[in-house]
């Protein structure tokens, strides 16, 4: 049977129990209490509601999967590319006409990005000329920092890794970009790898969906997932604006997450897997094409924005929503929402009923605010997408575990709490990652990590001054 519709029925069936249990306590306690039957009767379905909770336990037990703990890399300040450097740095390339510069000028300075991105080193020559070795480079800037902090953290060596899943959509060398890492480290020659390319910006939560597909069949292991997107390689030096779009935005960055399914990580572990949902639209033509990597009239490759991308984003979302709100959201809050929709008066439920924390697709200040109020929430809960993509910009796959490292740096996520990292990106896809964090974050675990020597000036924006 298919891992999804086995992991549907299973919960479906636990919820059964829960419902049955729970009639069948009511109608034995009525009918102790209308047939007065001795008081110590009582202690039956008392009994069975309590034992409830503990045997879901032990049934899901063996199929927990644990994120042990995650990275990220913090690119080196040398690469900055601070706006107005960046803003002449596009004009001196000579590669656009000043048009071009003009629309990217605007694009940038209203995206709601900070001084402290960062560019690869190719970039930043003029003109940028990036070649394979470049975009080699830039994976080993971007990856090996995050593994080695992780790996670090963990106390564990590259040899106990037994899967490594790497992500990077636009760049896909070989030998590929699993085997540079397993290289690199020297990891074990049984290591299960996989490279996962094109599959866009909420690739980050398909990595965590292979890791953990795969620990539901290999017993006792340690997955890690590796997410970068590679800039030489998607720099476009053309005219075409749909495709300019995401020199505006795409900056450097890399993380890396270890999960585990074994028991015992329950304790130190940081979050548990609650949900994973995975949604696309590329069935459908308008929706296919909305963001796609082609040529422009003069040859020159690039990736293109069609203008219609929010209405797609918006259908993507809901049906990934949806399935998240059905499987996430409190009985009672359904039904509110049910009541809502009947008079045609709620847009969307309220998540905040079943989750804390949220991390979004880092789009820029315009798609992320639309994002924020598809769903209905609201500034605080839009802060570590809109501080994340000000201190790093888009990160692609990577930005999720930024801006988890944003609230966890703020000492936010404490154990009990839900977050939702919500993925989207070419395909177009929609992806959705449900925690429960085990263990609030210590403070010393807190101050180091990317925002180490910055999260004391965020939250920045709107009314504030910026960096
Ligand atoms: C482009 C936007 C800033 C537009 O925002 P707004 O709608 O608020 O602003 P606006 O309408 O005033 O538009 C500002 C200027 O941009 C122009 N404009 C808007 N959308 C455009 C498009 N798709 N192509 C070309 N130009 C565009 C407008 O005509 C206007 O120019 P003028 O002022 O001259 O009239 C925003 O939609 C945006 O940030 N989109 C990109 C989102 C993104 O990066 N997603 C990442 C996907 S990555 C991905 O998908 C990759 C992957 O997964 O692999």
């Amino acid at each position: 049977m298919d891992i999804a519709l086995r992991d549907h029925v299973f919960s479906s069936l636990l919820q059964f129990i829960d419902l049955f249990t729970l009639f069948l306590s009511i109608s034995i306690e009525s009918y102790i209490f209308l047939h007065k039957w001795n008081p110590t009767y009582h202690l039956f379905p008392m009994s069975c509601m309590l034992l409830l909770p503990a045997l879901q336990r032990l049934l899901s037990m063996h199929r927990q999967v644990y994120l042990v703990d995650f990275s990220c890399t913090k690119p080196p300040s040398r690469f900055r590319a601070p706006i107005p450097l960046l803003l002449e740095h596009l004009s001196l390339m000579k590669v656009f006409d000043d048009a071009s510069v003009a629309f990217m000028t605007k694009i940038i300075t209203t995206s709601g990005m900070g001084d402290e991105t960062c560019f690869p080193p190719s970039l930043h020559y003029i003109p940028p000329s990036p070649t394979h070795q470049d975009c080699i480079e830039e994976v080993h800037m971007d990856l090996f920092p995050a593994l080695e902090d992780l790996l670090a953290k963990t106390n564990l060596s590259p040899r106990d890794i037994d899967v490594l899943v790497v992500n990077c959509s636009g760049f896909c060398p070989s030998p590929s970009l699993s085997s540079i890492v397993v290289h690199r480290f020297a990891m074990r020659d049984d290591v299960k790898t996989f490279t996962i390319s094109g599959m866009g910006c909420s690739a980050g939560a398909i990595g965590i969906d292979v890791a953990q597909r795969l620990l539901k069949v290999h017993r006792r292991s340690y997955a890690v997932v590796l997410s970068t997107e590679i800039m030489s390689t998607g720099w476009y030096s053309g005219r075409d604006r749909r495709k300019l779009l995401l020199n505006c935005y795409f900056r450097m960055g890399g993380s890396a997450v270890l999960l585990t399914n074994r028991r015992e990580a329950k304790g130190w572990s940081k979050y548990r897997l609650v949900r994973l949902v995975r949604t696309q639209r590329a069935f459908d033509d308008k929706s296919y094409l909305s963001a796609i990597r082609e040529e422009d009239s003069e040859g020159i490759t690039g990736f293109s924005i069609e203008r219609n991308l929010l209405t797609v984003v918006a259908e993507t979302l809901r049906s990934n929503a949806v399935a998240v709100g059905t499987s996430i959201l409190p009985l009672r809050e359904k039904l509110r929402y049910g009541v809502m929709r009947l008079c045609n008066k709620a847009a969307a439920p309220d998540f905040r009923t079943a989750i804390k924390h949220y991390c979004f697709p880092s789009s820029g200040k315009a798609v992320m605010k639309e994002i924020g109020k598809g769903l209905r929430v609201g500034e605080r809960e839009m802060e570590p997408g809109l501080m994340t993509f000000h201190r790093f910009g888009n990160q692609s796959s990577a930005s999720m575990w930024y801006q988890l490292a944003y609230m966890e740096a703020k000492g936010r996520v404490e154990r009990g709490e839900r977050v939702w990292q919500l993925g989207m990106g070419t395909g177009p896809k929609c992806n959705s990652l449900v925690w429960e964090c085990l263990r609030g974050v210590m403070a010393k675990e807190a101050e180091k990590g990317p925002w180490e020597d910055c999260i004391h000036r965020y939250p920045v924006g709107e009314g504030q001054e910026d960096l």
